[in-house]
């Protein structure tokens, strides 16, 4: 798998419930989200929510580290680096459970000081587990795994808590630079879990028709038509 989800599993449904109870599924009945990437999209996962519940950024800590555990092998993981913004707290979360070195990598060098975009001491040598919230079309996570790579890390694997799985040239991004994403939940798992007990019935047929095409939902509401059509944008304010 270089590409994120395995079968249903324990997992998947577990942190799609955590997902779901926790709010993070949010869909816009209005004005469209913008992401990242500049695609527009009805939903937006904010699992930034995760971090404010006690209970909550637990249970996704357990998760992580339950998937770590079936996934790689034991001692493979010399330190755990979150990625700027939102993945920092989680991967911190995780390297305290595992009782791992963290590290954290900036989006790009800080531009003063030592001009760092790894931060938290050296990565030069080790083995280093990228921890972020969520994939959409993974650039981000690849701008991230070069930025530790240049500092020495060897960078293979990427642990996500979610992962759209629709976007265009993820997996094949991910793959052209060596990167295996785990995901705990992606879209599946959650429509699998909600079971008509969290999303309204109109807003999951949105999401499902968003899901069914999603360069086409994207360019029917104004954002980025095709990979490589557009460069990010960002709203000024939501
Ligand atoms: O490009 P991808 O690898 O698919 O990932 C998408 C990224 O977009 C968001 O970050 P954003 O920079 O919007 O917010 P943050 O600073 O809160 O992390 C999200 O948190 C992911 O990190
Ligand atoms: O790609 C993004 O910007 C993005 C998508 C999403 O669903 N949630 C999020 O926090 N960011």
């Amino acid at each position: 798998m270089s590409a994120g989800k395995t079968a249903p599993d324990a997992i998947g449904e577990a942190t799609a419930r955590l997902l779901l109870e926790a709010g993070a599924v949010q869909v816009s009945r209005g004005q469209p989200f913008v992401l990242a990437a500049g695609w527009a999209s009805p939903v937006y996962v904010d699992c930034r929510l995760l971090i404010g519940q006690p209970s909550w950024r637990q249970t996704a800590t357990a998760l992580a580290a339950a998937a770590i555990a079936q996934r790689l092998a034991p001692g493979r993981i010399e330190a755990i680096a979150g990625a700027e913004t939102a993945g920092i707290a989680f991967a911190a979360w995780l390297a305290d459970r595992l009782e791992l070195p963290l590290r954290y990598v900036r989006k790009r060098p800080l531009g003063i000081g030592h001009n760092a975009q790894v931060e938290g001491g050296p990565v030069d040598g080790l083995e280093v587990l990228l921890m972020d919230d969520l994939t959409t079309d993974a650039a981000s996570k690849v701008a991230f795994a070069r930025g530790l790579r240049a500092a020495g890390a060897t960078v293979t694997q990427v642990l996500t808590i979610f992962y759209h799985q629709v976007f265009p040239g993820a997996a094949e991004r991910l793959a052209q630079d060596g990167l295996t994403l785990h995901a705990l939940a992606g879209w599946d798992d959650v429509l699998r879990a909600d079971r008509g007990e969290w999303l309204a019935a109109e807003d999951r047929r949105e999401i499902e028709r968003f899901l069914a095409d999603p360069i086409a939902w994207s360019t029917r509401h104004g954002g980025r038509s095709a990979p490589g059509a557009r460069q990010p944008v960002r709203r000024e304010s939501s």
